[in-house]
């Protein structure tokens, strides 16, 4: 792990070859940053998509023996750390490439962990060509909880926390259907959430004293116990019980108005319930500029905001601004934690 003065260091996973992360990993390398970044993935990927999109591309091995420096324009470091079963063709999904994607992301967590590089950002994967391919992915959030467990413990509970300007929601539940929200969201995992959120955004993201505005479940969060009694009976125990530990919360408020802008200017994150809950609204607000955070793990990961496109895959009209921003907001989390 590089020191407080050095230079960050960055995997960086392309995610599904067939999709526009090979594009932007490329369209990155072209601009100079602050940051080493590595991009952890077979190299041909990026050598034949960077020959497609007519960009320059110097291609260098990594070696983690040498001190980390920023990244040069039209230069990129990487680590082979997996090969691609077939050839990717872009815009084309291909499940034979799926255990492929896997690996990369085995790689660049496994570098966290033991200090080869200070954080990982991740490109967009796809989760059906995954899961059609016989693996069982729901998400990079859970796939890396389980990649973090240590042997005789629990899987740690990951929080998945995606953040623009004016605006952070996390969610309490993350790649889980509809269906099986409510009785998921249980008051010890409630309560694990949101210790996990206060301290998360206290440490990774630099906030003392977070104030967090907790959605109900329930339109009009139950009103009253009329339109549900989750709120009753789960989440105002928990809100009470670390409202009493002086967390500044407030909620459950019904999810419709908490993101009005007077609500939210008092207010430094928003706690959803389940995913559709709070990532329409993040994304109708900031989509292709916000990046997804993973709390409450022992690795320091932000990702793009956008899935796979795999429409414009190798066009070159994939947009690098969220890109841009999770390379930042990585860099930025190493510093807080040094
Ligand atoms: N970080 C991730 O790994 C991640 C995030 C979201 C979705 N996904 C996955 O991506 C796949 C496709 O999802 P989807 O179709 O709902 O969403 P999508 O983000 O891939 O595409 C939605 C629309 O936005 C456009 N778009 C997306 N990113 C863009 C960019 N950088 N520049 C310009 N235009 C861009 C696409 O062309 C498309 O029109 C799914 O398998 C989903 O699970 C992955
Ligand atoms: N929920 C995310 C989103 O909609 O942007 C996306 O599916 C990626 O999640 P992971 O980082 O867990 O793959």
């Amino acid at each position: 792990m590089s020191s407080m003065t050095e230079t960050c260091r960055l995997a960086l996973t392309p995610g599904e070859p067939a999709g526009i992360g090979p594009d932007l990993c490329i369209a990155a390398a072209q601009q100079a940053q602050a940051e080493e970044l590595i991009a952890v993935c077979d190299p041909e990927l990026l050598t034949e998509r960077a020959a497609r999109l007519r960009l320059p591309l110097a291609l260098e091995p990594f070696d983690p023996e040498r001190p980390p420096t920023p990244s040069v324009p039209g230069r990129l470091l990487f680590d082979a750390a997996a090969t691609l079963a077939a050839p990717a063709q872009a815009g084309e999904l291909n499940p034979a490439n799926a255990a492929y994607v896997l690996n990369t992301l085995r790689a660049a967590c496994d570098g966290c962990l033991n200090g080869r590089w200070d954080a990982m950002v991740t490109g967009p994967v796809h989760k059906g060509v995954i899961n059609d391919a016989g693996l069982a992915f729901s998400g990079h959030t859970e796939f890396l909880a389980e990649r973090c467990r240590r042997d005789g413990e629990p899987t740690p509970t990951p929080l998945m926390l995606l953040a623009t300007p004016g605006l952070r929601v996390a969610l309490a539940t993350t790649h889980l259907p509809l269906a099986e929200v409510p009785k998921a969201i249980t008051e010890p995992l409630l309560e694990r959430i949101i210790r996990i959120m206060v301290n998360g955004l206290r440490e990774r993201l630099g906030i003392p004293h977070p104030r967090i505005l907790i959605c109900g479940l329930n339109p009009h969060a139950g009103e009253g116990g009329h339109l549900g009694h989750e709120e009753q009976a789960v989440l105002i125990p928990v809100i009470s019980r670390l409202q009493a530990e002086g967390m500044d919360l407030q909620g459950p408020l019904p999810a419709d108005t908490v993101f009005v802008p007077h609500r939210l200017q008092q207010a430094d994150a928003v706690l959803a319930m389940y995913h559709d809950q709070g990532l329409p609204v993040l994304k109708h607000l900031g989509f292709g500029q916000a990046v997804n955070v993973t709390l409450g793990l022992p690795i320091i990961r932000t990702s793009v905001d956008h899935g796979t496109a795999l429409d414009i895959a190798g066009t070159g009209r994939a947009n690098l601004g969220s890109l841009t921003a999770a390379i930042a907001l990585a860099a930025e989390m190493v510093q807080t934690t040094r």
